[in-house]
């Protein structure tokens, strides 16, 4: 077989490594499957599954030799012999080249695939330099080539065998000069997308952000409320680019939707780093709603995974801002698990706002749109326990703050009095606790303040 055919061989087997005492709350055969939707996500054609028990992990190789020997007979029996293994775990760099080197075949380990998802998917321009930036970290954290989005524009050159030490210094040095380019360019991006974020910002409608687990049906909830029809797909990292929609809230305010990436377990740090600006986003949401599978075996373990990234990106438990578990796909769910599932909604639905650690929660079914509408409901109610709508009088020279707070709030009314004027706005608590530092000579005006001055 030549080279350039080899790379168009996208036969695979992935083997999951069940690492005892790492198996966590996780179904290995839960795990198993994810590992071969992801592969399948880069229309990978797999051909055989395996979960590997690994009592020991070995320095060398992870799994053991008899295993690694019969992983390669198994490829052997394949015509073609798949040019691919997936190991669904986080390889060192030895352990990569010796596994290749022995199975002789193209390794990818867990982070390596979803960056080469990732690399198929991203959309905009900062997305791809994101993703870019993460596989030449990746990729130089590894010196050994690997099988990359990157590699196959240079003209996909067979990626068996290990580089010789001379190519691997010249390969390193363009790595970084091509990393500190892509930063330079991604900063640039950024700096653009700041200033849309400023601009919206200032719009007074508040935003709603969709979070969780990748197919967990973001999507399908974000394309029922906002009567779009983004991707949505029993596909894994379906959605990479955030989108954001407005939709209407039961009373008739509006309101921003966004749709954002999935998150996975064990997700590569490299990306997590990568994908933080996009998922700032997510901080600047007044809701925050998690999309759960509730039908998923390893829907507790999840959530623990959407917790944690939430909780490094800043948004942790004591945070003020309302989380709503928006429990999807009960449709799937038989009667009585179904009952079960209603019964913990019902039972977190106290009248006070969710928090990550414990939030509001709605049973529901994107795909057949039963619950939708009481999630819109328990929304709308977060929303205005966020919210409050305040009069101020703010004494002349008020010039400064009545920018201020134009910029931040929604003004309802504007009415001077005498040397003052007196403003009617819908704030956050968050905003309004600002808005009183900044401008202590500012005070909340007495309900007939205004109806004076009307009448
Ligand atoms: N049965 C059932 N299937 C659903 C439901 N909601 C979503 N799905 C299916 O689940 C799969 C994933 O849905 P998406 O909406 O693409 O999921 P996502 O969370 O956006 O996924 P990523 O973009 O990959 O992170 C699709 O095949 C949907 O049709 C539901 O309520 N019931
Ligand atoms: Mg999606």
């Amino acid at each position: 077989m030549t080279e350039a055919k080899s790379s168009e061989n996208l036969f695979a087997v992935v083997v999951h490594p069940a690492i005892r005492g790492e198996e966590g709350l996780r179904d290995p055969e839960a795990r198993l499957e994810e590992a071969v939707g992801l592969a399948a996500a880069i229309d990978l054609e797999v051909v055989a599954s395996e979960i590997a028990p690994v009592v020991k992990p070995r320095p060398a190789t992870l799994m053991g030799a008899g295993k690694v020997e019969e992983i390669k007979a198994r490829l052997d029996g394949f015509e073609p012999r798949p040019a691919l293994v997936i190991i669904d775990g986080a390889l060192t760099p030895v352990q990569h080249r010796n596994l290749e080197r022995e199975l002789n075949a193209k390794v990818l380990d867990r982070t390596a695939l979803i960056l080469e998802i990732f690399g198929d998917r991203a959309q905009t321009a900062e997305g791809r330099l994101q993703v870019d930036l993460a596989h030449l970290n990746y990729q130089r954290s590894r010196l050994v080539r690997s099988w990359t989005h990157l590699e196959r524009q240079r003209g996909g050159a067979g990626f068996l065998g290990g580089p010789g030490e001379r190519q691997i210094e010249s390969d390193r040095r363009a790595l970084d000069d091509k990393i500190v380019r892509l930063k330079k360019k991604l900063e640039d991006v950024r700096r653009t997308r700041t200033l849309q974020r400023a601009k919206r910002k200032r719009a007074p409608h508040p935003i709603v952000a969709l979070v969780g687990y990748t197919n967990a049906g973001k999507s399908t909830l974000f394309n029922r409320l906002t009567h779009s029809r983004v991707m949505a797909e029993d596909l894994l990292f379906a959605t990479l680019d955030p989108t954001m929609r407005a939709i209407d809230l039961p009373s008739g305010v509006g309101a921003i939707l966004s749709d954002t990436v999935g998150f996975i377990s064990d997700l590569p740090t490299q990306l997590v780093a990568a994908f933080r600006a996009t998922l700032e986003e997510v901080l600047e949401a007044d809701v925050i709603v998690h999309v759960r599978d509730i039908a998923h075996p390893d829907s507790d373990a999840q959530r623990a995974d959407v917790v944690k990234v939430l909780g490094e990106l800043g948004i942790k438990g004591e945070d003020s801002r309302p989380v709503i578990e928006a429990l999807n796909k009960i449709d799937l769910l038989d009667e009585d698990e179904r009952l079960d599932v209603e019964a913990i909604a019902r039972l977190s639905q106290t009248g006070e706002p969710g928090t990550l650690a414990a939030p509001v929660r709605a049973a529901i079914s994107a795909e057949t749109g039963e619950g939708v509408a009481h999630l819109l409901d328990l929304i709308e109610e977060a929303l205005t326990a966020e919210h409050e709508t305040v009069t101020i009088r703010l004494p002349s020279p008020f010039g400064a703050a009545r920018a201020w707070l134009h910029d931040r709030a929604d003004i309802l009314d504007e009415t001077p009095s005498g040397e003052d004027m007196i403003i009617t706005a819908r704030l956050s608590k968050k905003t309004e606790g600002q808005f009183f530092k900044l401008y202590p000579d500012a005070i909340v005006a007495a309900d007939d303040d205004l109806s004076e001055k009307r009448a």
